[in-house]
């Protein structure tokens, strides 16, 4: 493997300064190769609630800027171990949900071709069918670690199946998913009926409850969720909102009682050794953020995801 090419050197020119590319990485074509993509994908047309998640790649390559080149969490220096690069916005349309799905389907497909695997931000849940359509052609079924307050098992609102309530529904229905490894971690809040957590259900689902999370620890947490992933391929999906609004104001459909960022960030470091082929952290609505706090916690969640792939590039 060539040297892989790294951030803009921050002892020459400072951190605040340049082009916001994903943690100061080179663009996608700025490099031969690249073994890890951080790719936008600006859309929110899928929301139910407050809008703003297209304005979520930007913010979060904003806030990714203050990033350094070696993670103790998980011991790697990822952008030494792997070409990770910025693979800029996937354009999709923002009047059609079904011309955005596919435009984002088309967009994961050609990065996959060249044996790229990617850490997209979003945007809004919306996206993350697409991207397992996408990794389903390539893996076949895929084991689903899914972060969030809410289930999005849901079937339908105001009649649109698309939408960022709805993707891991439609992914269980078009057999994307290996329904013996499929995790929500994160749940709470309120629910429109004792209905939404038995169909959950059907679909394979386990849910790890924030609750779970505080009273059981993030150790014994990410234990379980290792032995029911084992070495299956691994998508891992993080809503912001899964966080607490003291950690993640600036999203959509906020729930009180949530993750602390480090016991978010713990659990993913947990992971190290999995099979993961595919990551997003999407619902970063800047507007309602409060100095880049969401973002700041996003642009982190990113930059381990990106350590546990190139964990896997050595
Ligand atoms: N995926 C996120 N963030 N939220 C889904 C909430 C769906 C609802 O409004 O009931
Ligand atoms: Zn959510
Ligand atoms: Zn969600």
């Amino acid at each position: 493997m060539t040297t892989p090419t790294g951030p803009v050197d921050s002892s020459r020119v400072p951190r605040f300064a340049g082009p916001a590319t994903f943690a100061r990485l080179p663009r996608t074509d700025e490099v031969d190769h690249t073994d890890i993509a951080v790719v936008g994908v600006p859309f929110d047309t899928g929301v139910s609630y407050r809008p703003g998640a297209r304005f979520g790649p930007a913010a979060v390559r904003e806030a990714s800027r203050l990033l350094r080149p070696y993670n103790p969490g998980v011991d790697i220096a990822p952008f030494a171990a792997a070409q990770v690069a910025d693979g800029g916005d996937i354009a999709v349309n923002p009047y059609s949900i079904q011309e955005a799905v596919a435009a984002v389907e088309d967009g994961a497909r050609a990065l996959l071709e060249h044996g790229t695997r990617m850490v997209t931000i979003g945007g809004d849940h919306t996206i993350a069918l697409p991207l397992l359509r996408a990794l389903h052609s390539r893996h076949g079924p895929i084991a689903l670690l899914h972060f969030d307050a809410h289930l999005d098992t849901w079937d339908t609102y105001f009649g649109e199946p698309y939408t960022h309530g709805t993707p891991f529904r439609r992914a269980a229905e078009e057999g994307l998913l290996d329904a013996d490894a499929l995790s929500h971690v994160g749940i709470r809040g309120p629910l429109y009926g004792r209905g939404d957590l038995e169909e959950d259900r059907r679909f394979g689902f386990g849910v790890v409850t924030a609750a779970d999370v505080m009273r059981r620890g993030v150790d014994e947490v990410a234990g379980a969720l290792r032995e029911r992933i084992g070495d299956r391929p691994l998508y891992v999906s993080v809503d912001i909102d899964v966080l607490d609004p003291a950690h993640a104001p600036g999203t959509g459909t906020p729930e009180a009682g949530g993750l602390t960022s480090r016991e978010l960030l713990e659990i993913l470091r947990g992971l190290a050794g999995r099979r993961i082929v595919g990551a997003d952290v999407v619902e970063v609505a800047p507007a309602y953020d409060h100095a880049q706090i969401t973002a700041t916690a996003a642009a982190h969640v990113a930059y381990d995801l990106v350590s546990l792939l190139a964990l896997e590039s050595g």
